[in-house]
């Protein structure tokens, strides 16, 4: 009896461990902790019957003074440990690594085999078949190397165990295999493997583990470290994280398709991961998944902060507001970006439309998908943005913050161009209470619709006084966000004939619309400046509360979501910022900071 293998746990495999939870703490979702509980299961299933099959034919071994005592199947208690950890290691480094991507964008439909044209998702199914080919392949030679029974055994018992495994997730995952950025997929696997290649070595030298000398080949990748030993460590890297990205394929699938996956639960069932990954990519939903893609991409060139938060939300309550972003960038910007103010007039009328056509077909279920189809089509003057509030759940979002918001929009219109001479300056915004108004059109209205989704995705157990409650709160939190909007711009709206400072308070500092069109930067606007960010906070300490009533997995990332708009008010309330594109930044690092406090609470 002895500790030696036991002491190579709390050197080396412990502390990486227990590092790695900590730093995802915060971020650990029930579903990671379903996924990783999946992979230790499988592993340890997987691994047991070949292992005992190794030590039972001597083909590795521990001397009895290095291992404590108990066996499963003669593989002693810390080999066992083992499996544990290192799968629940390389899978946490998996998640830590992931959690910024948004995978959803990363499923691709295949056309049906009547359509097929050489395109680059052809060239995928080429690349599926030749990894396909080489996992057969490899199976075929190891039984070839187990069967001359000489120094090619070891690798050829590693190879049979795990080509098969590695055939049946490549044929299912390829696509995300092949597809996602290499930081999700070969990070995972290279550091785990370089690591435990170091331990490996150190454990080797000591006599702590012994392969038998008659079935290796004697190849060393470096002094101390057998190539079977180095390929192992490789491989088992690569069956987890290929099993976490089998997985997250099949929950990409199941919350890409909706219509094909209804009431799919938080922690699906293997039964229903399976069937979501056998489902074929000629039938995935091409136009849902072109949406998705879009509002993605819009949202990673558009907004650093929300980009930031989304990554803290997940499920399908994320691909919402993913659309719901982007469809309020998209009308948004038709019309603060509009050539003329008839054109922008125009927009709007467009924009009222669409809402009041999904509106209307919305409602009898049955025809949501024709409709769908219809709308996600191009549809004239309406680019692809708009069609994101096709994919949305309107049954569930209020008709009435829409047209809210569009009222908003219209009121921005308000401003005259050109810039008015003093005595007639009618712009809408002349009283604090004008200022508040437009801001719940524009910015409370997106709260309530972010909240209505939360509603949707989970059961809150919150009566109806509740949710009024929390929506209010929360279109309260929305004017606080508008108003650290508007005093970041003050100078970007001036370029625009746009000032949203209520010209009552304009009047006190014996200023007018016009001094902020010419100076926008001078110390009286700085003072305005300073008194919105204080009413801004002000509203956000009162309303910020409701958040803790919210269902406990959308906590944190709603804080998120807040609290790095809010840390754009900080910044400006000093008095150097960086800027950038004529508006005042949170420096990365920064933001990441405040997100991780937020996500702790
Ligand atoms: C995590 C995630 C993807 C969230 C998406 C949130 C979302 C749907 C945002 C839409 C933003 C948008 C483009 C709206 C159009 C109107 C507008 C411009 C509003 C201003 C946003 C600022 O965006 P940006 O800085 O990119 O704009 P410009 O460059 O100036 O054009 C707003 C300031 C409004 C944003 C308001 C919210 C996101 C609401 C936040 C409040 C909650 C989520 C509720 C909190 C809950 C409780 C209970 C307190």
């Amino acid at each position: 009896m002895g500790i030696e293998y036991a002491m190579v746990h709390v050197l080396y495999t412990i502390p990486p461990a227990v590092l790695l939870t900590l730093l995802y703490q915060p971020l650990i979702s029930k579903l990671d902790l379903y996924k990783i509980g999946f992979l230790v299961t499988i592993a340890v299933l997987a691994t047991v019957p070949w292992d005992s099959y190794l030590i039972r034919n001597c083909i590795w071994t521990y001397p009895s003074n290095v291992i404590i005592g108990p066996t499963l199947f003669d593989i002693p208690a810390e080999e066992l440990f083992f499996f544990v950890i290192q799968t629940y290691t390389t899978s946490i480094l998996y998640l830590m690594l992931s959690k910024a991507t948004f995978q959803l964008p990363y499923l691709r439909a295949e056309p049906k085999l009547k359509r097929r044209r050489v395109s680059n998702n052809t060239s995928w199914r080429l690349c599926r078949i030749a990894g396909q080919l080489f996992f057969a392949g490899a199976i075929i030679a190891s039984i070839g190397m187990i069967r001359d029974n000489g120094r090619a055994s070891y690798m050829g018992l590693i190879a049979l165990w795990a080509a098969p495994f590695l055939l049946l997730l490549w044929s299912l995952a390829y696509q995300f295999i092949l597809g996602l950025p290499l930081i999700n997929t070969a990070l995972p696997i290279l550091i785990p493997t370089l690591y435990l290649w170091h331990v490996d070595t150190l454990a080797l030298q000591r006599g702590t583990w012994v392969i038998a000398s008659g079935t290796k080949l004697g190849v060393h990748l470096w002094d101390g470290l057998e190539i079977e030993e180095a390929v192992f460590f490789l491989i088992t890297n690569t069956l987890v994280v290929f099993g976490l990205l089998a997985f997250d394929n099949a929950v990409a699938v199941l919350e890409s398709f909706p219509d094909t996956f209804r009431n799919v639960p938080s922690l699906p069932s293997p039964i229903l991961l399976v069937k979501a990954l056998l489902l074929s990519a000629t039938d995935y939903d091409e136009k849902r998944l072109l949406c998705i893609q879009d509002a993605a991409n819009r949202l990673k060139r558009k907004s650093r902060s929300f980009y930031l938060a989304s990554s803290t939300f997940s499920g399908k309550l994320r691909v919402d507001l993913l659309l719901l972003y982007s469809w309020c960038r998209v009308a948004d910007d038709m019309v603060d970006d509009a050539a003329t103010p008839k054109q922008a007039h125009a927009s709007i009328r467009d924009l009222e439309d669409l809402l009041r056509e999904e509106y209307r077909h919305r409602y009898p279920s049955s025809v949501v998908r024709s409709f769908r189809e219809h709308f996600c089509a191009p549809i004239p003057n309406l680019s692809d943005g708009n069609q994101a509030i096709s994919q949305l759940p309107l049954r569930f979002l209020a008709k009435k913050h829409f047209e809210d918001m569009l009222l908003g929009f219209k009121q921005d219109l308000e401003f005259a161009d050109p810039p008015p001479c003093e005595q007639s300056v009618h712009w809408p915004i002349i009283t604090e209470r004008d200022l508040e108004t437009y801001a719940r059109r524009v910015a409370g209205t997106v709260a309530m619709l972010c909240l209505q989704l939360v509603f949707y995705h989970f059961k809150t157990g919150l009566d109806e006084v509740e949710r009024t409650e929390i929506l209010s709160a929360g279109a309260r939190t929305g004017v606080a966000l508008q108003y650290v909007n508007i005093a970041r711009d003050i100078a970007v709206d001036a370029r625009m004939n746009r000032v949203y400072l209520p010209q009552e308070w304009l009047k006190e500092e014996g200023l007018t619309a016009r001094d902020v069109l010419q100076d926008p930067d001078s110390l009286g606007i700085k003072r305005l400046r300073s008194r919105l960010l204080d009413r801004a906070f002000r509203i956000y300490e009162e309303a910020r509360g409701a958040i803790e009533k919210l269902p406990q997995e959308t906590r944190g990332p709603m804080r998120v979501a807040v609290e790095s708009y809010m840390e754009i008010g900080r910044v400006l309330r000093e008095e150097h910022y960086t800027v950038k594109a004529g508006k005042a930044t949170v420096p990365t690092l920064r933001r990441i900071k405040v997100a991780w406090r937020a996500l702790r609470g």
